[in-house]
């Protein structure tokens, strides 16, 4: 049988080698905006599409068959590892996830187990290597970044001014200090085994870090984040990536750590990036927003971002964040085609 043609433009990107076109994928491009993902998710609860292999791999690859995007990542969610170490939580469509049991104290902490990923989720590993086998693109596994975590597992759910977490934070520095290690060894054995079953880039979401400022990021969350990347640096030659919302404050900093791959949301332009002196590959970054909007604003702005990122010496496209229930396969077909297009005419020239 032929050998199937693999797409490795998400990686070259990811390593700023030449490219024929720039790579796109959408942060959680599986879910509820898809007629065919509410239908499987009528059957099966989230956590439940997430353990049963054959359920993940299909939910996996239907947005790159749908969309003809150049990556795939792992249908799992960031608490997906939290569950095994002790952590009681369920995720509500619309909501989230939200844990009956949140962190209090260092005792809560110190109760927490340690994640051993052949046991603890041999289902993700299962689905890794199904997907390997299936997809002609690099597949994305992911973690959530430790402040990330932390934040759902002190404040209980989603939160707008993360004052349990912070509070947490200054009040019981020891505490936090503890909890941040035993995140870190989580992260990087969740990323690690994932790279082992076939993973082939993997991207840490620390969505909710921007409620730092520049000064408490520095010294309750960096050191952290050295660690994981440096730790994964040693022991793999996968692509990095780092992203989080309203954390342009933070872009330096994130500049100063061991990772290939930044993230943008919507409000951080690739010019702006730039002038800042970063030069690291840039992921990102259409407001999703857009997408509800006129087609003629949508490639207007995806034009502009194309172009940006041409002078970029790396530039995969992504939307700002994630997509969302209201969105229509159709616009992300078009989006995903109008990409493709434009950045090979233009590699033509
Ligand atoms: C903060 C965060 C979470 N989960 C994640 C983040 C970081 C990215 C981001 O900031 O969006 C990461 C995530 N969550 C999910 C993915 C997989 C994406 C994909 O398969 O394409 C990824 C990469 C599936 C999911 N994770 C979740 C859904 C919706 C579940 C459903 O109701 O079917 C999906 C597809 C649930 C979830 N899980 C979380 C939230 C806030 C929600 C609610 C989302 C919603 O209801 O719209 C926590």
């Amino acid at each position: 049988m032929a050998q199937k043609s693999f797409n490795d433009t998400f990686l070259r990107a990811c390593r700023q080698e030449p490219v024929t076109h720039t790579p796109v994928w959408y942060m959680r491009q599986a879910g509820r905006y898809q007629p065919e993902y509410r239908a499987i998710r009528q059957k099966y609860s989230f956590f439940e599409m997430n353990e049963i292999p054959e359920v993940c791999v299909e939910v996996t690859k239907l947005p790159v068959e749908q969309l003809g995007v150049d990556a795939a990542i792992l249908f799992a969610d960031i608490m997906t590892p939290l569950k095994p170490i002790g952590v009681d939580v369920e995720i509500r469509s619309g909501i989230g996830p939200v844990i009956d049991n949140p962190i209090r104290h260092l005792e809560d902490v110190e109760q927490l187990g340690e994640l051993d990923p052949e046991s603890d989720v041999p289902f993700i590993l299962e689905s890794i290597r199904q997907l390997r086998r299936d997809l002609t693109v690099p597949l994305i596994g992911f973690g959530g970044a430790p402040f990330t975590l932390a934040s759902y597992m002190i404040e209980g759910g989603p939160s707008k001014n993360y004052h349990q977490t912070k509070g947490f934070m200054y009040a019981q520095p020891q505490a936090w200090e503890k909890l941040m290690e035993k995140l870190a060894d989580l992260t990087v054995t969740y990323l690690k085994a994932q790279i082992k079953a076939g993973a082939l880039a993997v991207q840490i979401f620390d969505s909710w870090v921007g409620a730092l400022n520049v000064e408490d990021y520095r010294t309750y969350v960096a050191p952290t984040m050295r660690r994981i990347f440096a730790e994964l640096k040693e022991s793999t030659d996968v692509p990095t990536i780092y992203f989080g919302i309203g954390a342009g404050h933070l872009l330096l900093e994130w500049d100063r750590l061991p990772v290939d791959v930044l993230g943008l949301d919507w409000r951080t332009s690739i010019p702006e990036a730039r002038a800042l002196g970063i030069r690291k590959t840039l992921q990102g970054n259409l407001d999703p927003s857009l997408l509800l909007g006129p087609w003629e604003k949508i490639e207007a702005k995806a034009k502009e971002i194309l172009d940006q990122g041409e002078e970029h010496p790396g530039h995969i496209f992504n939307l700002g964040h994630g997509t969302f229930p209201e969105l229509k396969v159709e616009t992300l077909q078009r989006l995903t085609q109008f990409i493709h297009d434009y950045s090979s005419r233009r590699n033509e020239v």
